[in-house]
């Protein structure tokens, strides 16, 4: 198979979707990989150190895309990169389809195949895109404390307090990886730790974790509110895999927040759970104020430590392209129940459910596209 791999073109996206191991992996499995020249430049891994790997540089975008059968991505394509869609194409990245109907729409008209790095499941845990929350959700404490400063539009608190001053307090909403990795990072900053989570069983691990270095709330509009206010750092990190992000702090939430009180809102690539977190913002343009709170609502926030992460990101994607690679997309995807759930888009259809009901497309069954066998 002919593999692509284009230069990320998001606002300081610095990852890159193969390293030189990966290329190696792939070209001794007989496979040919092209990549954009620079592509991994951001990662520090120079054009040389891929050629060495056996892969094969092409000056420009259009070239990768136009010449592989599969393109490896790491954010879901920019609205100048929809141009390059064609049918038949297999493309493997982060999508977040439920947060991005005009590419959904791009994707299901130009019959790609679109496989998502986000809904592959293993028993109900997402294989590739804990690495990235891992990243992001330590990434969200330093972030808010650092926001917290008062020449960032904080309050000018520092989060540990110092003896005689009181601890600045985290409000953690959504306890699955991104939440525990926060939580990790804001109790070895001293803070006072709330985490909120849905599942009962998911708070009983978390209290048998973090003992006594957190409170542990259900979820529910009450403890949130009371939580939210409470709270100088509200970090989002809810996830319904593939669906759009519930939103469970409302504009009257923050409202009631002190002036100067930060919101991480990491779920922002599914749309985000704080009503008022209502655009993405860039690592050029990280945050804005509303009602007084600083908000922080990068969709990529990884792309800002990119050696780390796509050495993580790649750890986990490539055993799983290679799959294709080798076995052809139907067969890998037949006997793979995992990389099935990646399946987003194929053959005109949605398949994905929460994705599909979000966005108002009729959902196709797997099996449904399969025995059209057209593509696969
Ligand atoms: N902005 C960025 O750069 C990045 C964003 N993310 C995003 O962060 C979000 C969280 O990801 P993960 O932690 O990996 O997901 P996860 O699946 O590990 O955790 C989600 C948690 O939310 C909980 N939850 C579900 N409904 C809830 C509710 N109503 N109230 C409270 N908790 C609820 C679940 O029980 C689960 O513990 C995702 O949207 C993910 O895409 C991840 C990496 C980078
Ligand atoms: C998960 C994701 O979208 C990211 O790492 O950018």
């Amino acid at each position: 198979m002919i593999i692509g791999v284009p230069k990320e073109i998001k606002n300081n996206e610095n990852r890159v979707a193969i390293t030189p191991a990966g290329v190696l992996a792939f070209t001794q499995a007989g496979h040919t990989v092209l990549i954009e020249s620079g592509a991994g430049r951001g990662s520090g891994f120079t054009d040389d150190d891929y050629k060495e790997a056996g892969a094969m540089l092409r000056p420009h975008a259009a070239q990768v895309w136009k010449e592989a059968e599969m393109v490896m991505k790491v954010k879901e394509p920019m609205r100048e990169e929809y141009c390059f869609f064609r049918k038949g194409l297999i493309l493997f990245t982060y999508l977040h389809l439920a947060a991005e109907p005009f590419l959904t729409e791009a994707l299901v008209k130009n019959e790609v195949v679109a496989i998502a790095y986000e809904t592959v499941e293993v028993n109900g845990t997402l294989p590739l895109l804990t690495p990235m929350s891992e990243v992001a959700g330590r990434m969200a404490s330093q972030i808010g404390a650092q926001l917290l400063e008062k020449t960032k539009g904080g309050k000018g608190i520092l989060l540990s307090g110092v003896p005689g001053v009181k601890r600045g307090k985290v409000t953690i909403i959504g306890g699955g990886i991104v939440g525990t990795n926060a939580a990790k990072i804001a109790i070895g900053l001293g803070a006072e730790v709330t985490m909120i989570d849905v599942n009962p069983d998911r708070l009983r691990q978390l209290d048998d974790t973090y003992k006594s270095d957190i409170t542990t709330l259900m979820s529910n509009s009450l403890n949130i509110t009371e939580a939210v206010a409470d709270a100088d750092l509200v970090i989002g990190a809810v996830l319904i895999p593939g669906a759009k992000a519930p939103k469970l702090v409302t504009d009257e939430m923050v409202q009631r927040m002190a002036p100067g009180s930060v919101v991480v809102d990491v779920a922002i690539d599914q749309g985000g759970i704080v009503a008022t977190a209502d655009r993405v913002t860039t690592h050029d343009q990280p945050t804005y104020e509303k009602y007084g709170v600083v908000h922080y609502a990068v969709g990529n926030m990884p792309g800002a430590v990119p050696r780390t992460s796509t050495i993580a990101l790649t750890n986990v994607t490539i055993p799983y392209a290679l799959q294709i690679a080798n076995k052809g997309l139907k067969k890998a995807l037949l006997e793979n129940e995992a990389l099935k759930k990646g399946l987003n888009v194929a053959e005109r259809y949605v398949i994905y459910e929460a994705v599909a009901r979000d966005l108002g497309y009729e959902v196709a069954s797997f099996e449904q596209v399969f025995c059209m066998e057209k593509v696969m």
